[in-house]
């Protein structure tokens, strides 16, 4: 395993919270305040059941690529589980978490958030990277207990990809993205190796809020994002207005579009750009990320209907070489694919 004084693991190995009483240098983020809550500008609020719920949809994806979804069809029994689960898990003692701590080169475990390395400043966070099952994580950090986590994250997982396959269905019907050409939909055992993620967050209670970040802002390299949270601190980007902050709303899961919509979409879809900031209390999080198989061509072309002059943004990128130029580039990665 490995320890925090390894050069390697400085990207990794998340601050033991508990020990700090004051923000340490390294974690201090320069950030400009967000508007008001009460201002009035909020994200919209759609009703999956609402006959309109496609049209409505697609509009908020337009203008603001993020939305509150009400009556997602998920029972509030199982996010309140996984809610659980994750206060168990984060409330382990550091040494036990770092038994499941993410490899230098792995994708799934425990550690600081994945997009740390791109960053010099460090966030009030600590996660989970969970891809497909979550056995050889729980068998290490409960050995004796850990099935009830396994079964709440399978259930949990099954239910969050069948709503983003939902989503997908009415965003790939406004693109006009025929569904015969994207060999990854609707594939139940995930044959096709879609690279499907659960991301629990923790941001531990902050003594000096307002002198760091949880998360630091960015856009997620994903299809769509399902996350839910039951305290504020996300906050989203609007061009023109400036950091917005998102209040819960209770049973709402919010959606927001990543990357690969934004090129599929030729640009017409919004990937919004969010952030997390500290608070004094401790927040839990969830995210479902879900994103193509790696050799699968992101192209505007496949659309039937490019829109306006027919003409495509950005060239077909693999979804392996886009997380590659992310991950070096971050938000500049579209310019680097523009036509
Ligand atoms: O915790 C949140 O509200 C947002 C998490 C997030 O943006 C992410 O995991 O990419
Ligand atoms: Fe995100």
């Amino acid at each position: 395993m490995a320890t925090p004084s390894d050069q390697t693991s400085k990207h990794i190995i998340p601050l033991d919270f508990n020990s700090v009483k004051s923000v340490p240098d390294s974690f201090v983020w320069l950030q400009t305040n967000a508007i008001q809550s009460n201002d009035g500008l909020s994200i919209p609020v759609i009703d999956l059941m609402d006959p309109n719920a496609p049209k409505l949809i697609v509009e908020a994806c337009e203008t603001w690529g993020v939305f509150h979804l009400k009556d997602h069809g998920i029972p509030t029994k199982i996010m309140e589980d996984v809610n659980s689960e994750a206060r168990k898990l984060f409330d382990l003692p550091i040494d036990q978490k770092l038994k499941a701590v993410r490899s230098p080169d792995g994708q799934s475990g425990y550690g600081i958030v994945p997009m740390q390395s791109l960053f010099s400043t460090f966030m009030w966070h600590e996660g989970l990277t969970i891809l497909g099952s979550a056995i050889d994580h729980a068998k290490v950090l409960w050995p004796n207990d850990y099935q009830q986590f396994c079964d709440i994250i399978d259930d949990y997982q099954r239910q969050m990809k069948a709503l983003a396959e939902k989503l997908m269905r009415i965003l790939f019907k406004a693109l006009s993205i025929p569904l015969e050409d994207v060999n990854w939909f609707d594939d139940p055992t995930n044959s096709s190796g879609c690279n499907l993620a659960l991301q629990l967050n923790s941001y531990p209670p902050c003594p000096e809020p307002t002198r760091t970040l949880g998360l630091a802002p960015h856009t997620d390299t994903s299809v769509v994002t399902i996350l839910r949270a039951k305290t504020s601190g996300l906050q989203v980007f609007k061009d023109g207005v400036g950091w917005i902050p998102v209040e819960p709303n209770p049973d709402a899961l919010i959606v927001n579009l990543g990357d690969f919509t934004r090129i599929l979409s030729n640009g017409r879809f919004i990937s919004v750009l969010h952030r997390v900031v500290a608070k004094p209390i401790q927040r839990y999080s969830m995210g479902y990320f879900f994103r193509p198989p790696m050799d699968f061509d992101v192209s505007p072309l496949l659309s039937k209907d490019l829109g306006q002059g027919h003409v495509p943004r950005y060239r077909p990128v693999t979804a392996k070489e886009y997380l590659a130029l992310k991950a070096k580039h971050l938000e500049k990665a579209f310019s680097l694919i523009e036509n």
